[in-house]
């Protein structure tokens, strides 16, 4: 099949029915719920931009192998134009939600296209590991699936293994095997997308230790998987507000969920490891699975940081307060925050490495800072907007109060912003910041960025130790040299 359009991938919503709960009831059918109705559109316009003359032969191209157009996500990158056609990818889906969505199709498209492509590491263990997870990537390939992914196992004691939590399957364990496949049982704690997405794939940050034996997982599985419940947190819009009020929150909001999995079959064709430690630690150095995404977190990141440092300034244009040093200040620091990260991703592509197989993966290092300066970088434009807008984020009217003749007048004079600045454009600037650094949506849309691919503090820590291991402290080393053993100066 190939690139799907919207209505395509509507249609595959339409016709599953998987367990979801949002607010103490079991959702009837997912395409009518109202929470979902929105997020379910934007990812229709992503699939349909698949189809958009203006921009199909940067995101998309022919597959060699399956003679059909598909998705640039799939690509397995072998030069440094294959990572420019993919960033073309990831660049106009971020620029069609702002960078607001996080795990758009493209995301988990590329995490399976690199446990593909790397599957040998895989082979070592068990052949059909393997095989499973090449198989698996022609069929999303082909049939241009939309996944969820969880990884992090539900936080209940973060001193302990999983098999020392309370119960054996709090943490997602296989519970048996069967002639048709792997039972499994237990939680995993946040899948983002998870009721609106085709499939869901199933793996774990290293950290596992000796005893952990049947928590060491990774397979896929159909959304509607029978035993597979999706319990969503408490939404933070209700698909009816405003799009003048909350022109952001009402449109961009990604579910997030935990994943209960009631004594789930999963068929042997789709266990891609299972009962072993070491090939579940090195699953995310030997696959990839670090690099290649963060690729796409990357260009996403940008674009995120893009926009909030142009709402930040628009606001500040609007109320003419960008004339004052300290403002220019806040907002020429976001400007440069914004060029950092323009730049290391150009260097992560420049710089990139090769590996024993040809496969071409951005560089590391640059890469890794990206992740290490996001976290602080987005809640600092976040911050700037708040100051910058101080009072006048709070003083904002809805559009009924617009429509409403005898306060109208009022509306008109009153909340004017700088000349040029009519009233209605300045509120509705001002919801858009409010969406962004007050709401619980932009709420939400700081923590993901501190959090969405682990602990940052913990990644920048590994940074650091990769560092130490790789650098042997050249400079500091030549400076030393300067006196012989005896003390005595041998050279200036
Ligand atoms: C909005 C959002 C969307 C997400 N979407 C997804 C998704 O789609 N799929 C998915 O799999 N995951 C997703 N995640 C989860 C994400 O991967 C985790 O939040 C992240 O890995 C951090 O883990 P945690 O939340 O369990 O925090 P914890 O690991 O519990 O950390 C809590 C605190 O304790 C500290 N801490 C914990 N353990 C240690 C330790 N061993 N050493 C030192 N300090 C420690 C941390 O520094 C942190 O301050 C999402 C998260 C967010 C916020």
């Amino acid at each position: 099949m190939g690139i799907r359009t919207g209505a395509q991938y509507i249609e595959g919503v339409k016709s599953r029915n998987p367990e979801v709960w949002l607010a103490g009831r079991r959702v009837s059918n997912v395409y009518e719920e109202p929470v979902f109705q929105a997020p379910i559109h934007q990812i229709a316009k992503l699939y349909d931009l698949q189809h958009d003359p203006k921009v199909q032969e940067k995101i998309t191209h022919v597959c060699a192998e399956s003679e059909e157009r598909v998705s640039n996500a799939f690509l397995v990158p072998k030069s440094y134009q294959d990572l420019e056609a993919r960033r073309g990818t990831f660049e106009e889906f971020a620029k069609a939600t702002y960078g607001l969505m996080g795990r758009t199709p493209d995301f988990l498209n590329v995490v399976v296209t690199s446990m593909a492509s790397n599957s040998e590491f895989l082979d070592k263990y068990n052949p059909e590991w393997g095989r499973n997870i090449r198989n698996y990537y022609k069929y999303i390939r082909d049939n241009d699936l939309f996944l969820t992914h969880a990884i992090i196992n539900p936080q209940n004691d973060r001193s302990k293994a999983s098999h020392e939590q309370q119960d054996m399957y709090t943490h997602l364990g296989a519970v048996k095997e069967t002639p048709e496949g792997l039972v499994v049982r237990g939680a995993k704690m946040l899948a983002t997308l998870a009721p609106i997405t085709d499939e869901v794939i199933v793996y774990s940050f290293p950290g596992f230790k000796p005893g952990d034996e049947r928590y060491a997982l990774a397979f896929a599985l159909p959304i509607d998987t029978p035993g597979l419940r999706i319990i969503c947190r408490e939404a933070m819009q209700d698909g009816k507000r405003s799009v003048y009020d909350h022109p952001l929150a009402s449109r961009f909001e990604e579910m997030d969920a935990v994943l209960v999995f009631n004594d789930v079959l999963v068929p042997w064709d789709r266990v891609f490891l299972y009962n072993n430690v070491e090939a579940a630690n090195l699953l995310y150095p030997k696959a990839g699975i670090a690099q290649q995404p963060a690729h796409q977190s990357g260009v996403r990141g940008l674009i995120k940081l893009q926009f909030a440092t142009e709402v930040a300034c628009k606001i500040a244009d609007s109320i003419g307060v960008d004339v004052y040093l300290n403002v220019q200040n806040d907002l020429g620091e976001l400007v440069q925050s914004v060029e950092t990260i323009r730049a290391l991703l150009r260097v992560a592509e420049y710089e990139h490495e090769v590996t024993a197989s040809g496969e071409v993966m951005p560089a590391y290092a640059p890469l890794e800072t990206i992740r290490g300066l996001l976290p602080t970088m987005y809640p600092r434009a976040i911050e700037v907007m708040q100051i910058i807008g101080a009072g006048g984020l709070l003083m904002s009217p809805t559009d009924a109060d617009f429509e409403n003749p005898e306060l109208r007048g009022d509306l008109d004079r009153y909340y004017v912003g700088k000349e040029g600045v009519p009233s209605e454009d300045r509120v509705h600037l001002f919801k858009l910041a409010w969406d962004l650094c007050g709401e619980a949506f932009g709420q939400r849309l700081l923590q993901y960025e501190r959090y969405y691919t682990g602990d940052p503090i913990r990644k920048r820590a590994i940074f650091y130790n990769n560092f130490k291991r790789k650098d042997s402290f050249e400079l500091v080393e030549d400076a030393l040299k300067i006196y012989d053993t005896k003390n005595e100066l041998i050279n200036n």
